[in-house]
């Protein structure tokens, strides 16, 4: 019997599975990150059929977010049709999910921790994950609704370390744009495989819902069917040039954080003894930037600029500067004028004869800006 969907699922499956190397212990583990829903369930199917002739062992994860009544009995069906598709092993986690920040934001917080934390237990290389283009088109539309910058309208990336050793791989969303949620539904109909219709997808108190079930069919119905598709393959392309500004910022970082002397372009980063205490007791440490290395970071553009303050104060201080902070720091870079300083949560920056001091701000909360979880 042909079944033209799961076809298409499985060669973007075998792609992905191609990419993992083995290991010492020989054949590499993937798990499924299995919510029960068409998506993860179609990709399950794929991955058990695909495995193989892979060389890969495949299992499957199920987190239990605990948010719902009954939430352990969805998971344990999940569970169920992972083991009747052959996967092994198939483990079932049950999460913490803390209150603050959202119950989705918290929610996918725990969920990758989760990942994580399970695939390094198990030993797996890679999770697998079944976000579609449609969960891509729906991340971008979101970001450039809030206005976000490159990094965001890249959406969900492809793949990205996980964990020591841990990748998370997304194989629908690999170089085949056209595996849509229709995809993998039209799959489970065609295996027979049954998928749990999660409530919280129909819940339109949720923007990514209304965003799913009124906007992107409204851009298909007056665009034309390739509007979806177009907004996925931006994504694409913004992460291409994000990727490449990030690296840009990061060779900037590295040459601002050489020891002194060490460095061709003597614009160092110098680490000295500040006056109080930091916030886990011990002595203070300043780091100042001198005027080469800050005129430096103002000959920059802007882009990336920014990106390297965002950098240098998340290694130096393990703070999170929101786009504001970043923003009041590159202004006393760029045109300075006698500012004072600027406070942000955790740091202090101050701008003296072209210098710039950076400084940990006592009793501060640090991290306190954290960003959402990474997909
Ligand atoms: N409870 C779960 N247990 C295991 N895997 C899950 C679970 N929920 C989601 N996943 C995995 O994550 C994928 C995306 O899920 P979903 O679209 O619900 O998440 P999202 O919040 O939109 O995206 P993200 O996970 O990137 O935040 C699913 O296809 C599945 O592979």
């Amino acid at each position: 019997m042909e079944h033209p969907e799961f076809m298409q699922i499985r060669r973007a499956v075998r792609r992905s599975l191609a990419t993992l190397r083995a290991t010492d212990t020989g054949d590499p583990l993937a798990l499924v990150g299995l919510s029960g829903g068409a998506d993860s369930l179609a990709l399950a199917a794929a991955v058990a059929a695909e495995a193989g002739k892979a060389g890969v062992r495949a299992g499957a994860l199920v987190v239990d977010h605990g948010l719902q009544t009954g939430s352990d009995r969805v998971a344990e069906a999940a569970a169920a049709q992972a083991r009747e598709l052959g996967l092994a092993p198939v483990v079932v986690r049950r999460v913490e999910v803390a209150s603050a920040g959202g119950p989705e934001a918290a929610a996918r917080e725990a969920r990758y921790a989760a990942f994580s934390a399970v695939a390094t237990e198990v030993g797996a290389a890679a999770v697998l994950t079944a976000h579609t283009r449609d969960d891509q088109a729906e991340q971008v539309l979101l970001a450039l609704a809030r206005g976000s910058g490159t990094r965001s309208i890249a959406g969900i990336p492809g793949r990205r370390p996980l964990a020591a050793g841990v990748e998370l791989v997304r194989p629908l969303l690999g170089d085949d744009p056209e595996i849509s949620r229709a995809t993998t539904e039209a799959a489970c109909a065609e295996l027979g495989l049954s998928p749990w219709h999660d409530p919280h997808n129909r819940d339109t108190s949720y923007a990514r819902v209304r965003v799913r079930e009124t906007v992107l069919p409204t851009l298909a119905d007056e665009l034309g069917p390739g509007a979806v598709a177009g907004l996925a393959r931006s994504a694409d392309l913004a992460r291409e040039d994000a990727d490449a500004l990030d690296d840009w910022a990061g060779r900037v970082v590295d040459v601002l954080l050489l020891p002194a002397g060490a460095d061709r372009l003597s614009c160092k980063l110098q680490q000295t003894q500040g006056t109080g205490d930091d916030p886990d007791g011990s002595a203070a440490q300043r780091w100042r930037i001198d005027a080469e290395g800050v005129a430096v970071l103002g000959g920059l553009p802007a882009a990336v600029r920014q990106r390297a303050i965002h950098r240098l104060a998340r290694e130096r201080f393990g703070v999170t500067l929101t786009r504001e902070h970043t923003l009041r720091i590159a202004a006393l870079v760029t045109h300075w004028a006698g500012q004072g300083p600027v406070f942000v949560p955790g740091i202090r920056v101050t701008r003296a004869g072209g210098e710039l001091t950076f400084e940990p701000q006592r009793g501060s909360p640090r991290g306190a800006h954290s960003r959402q979880a990474a997909r």
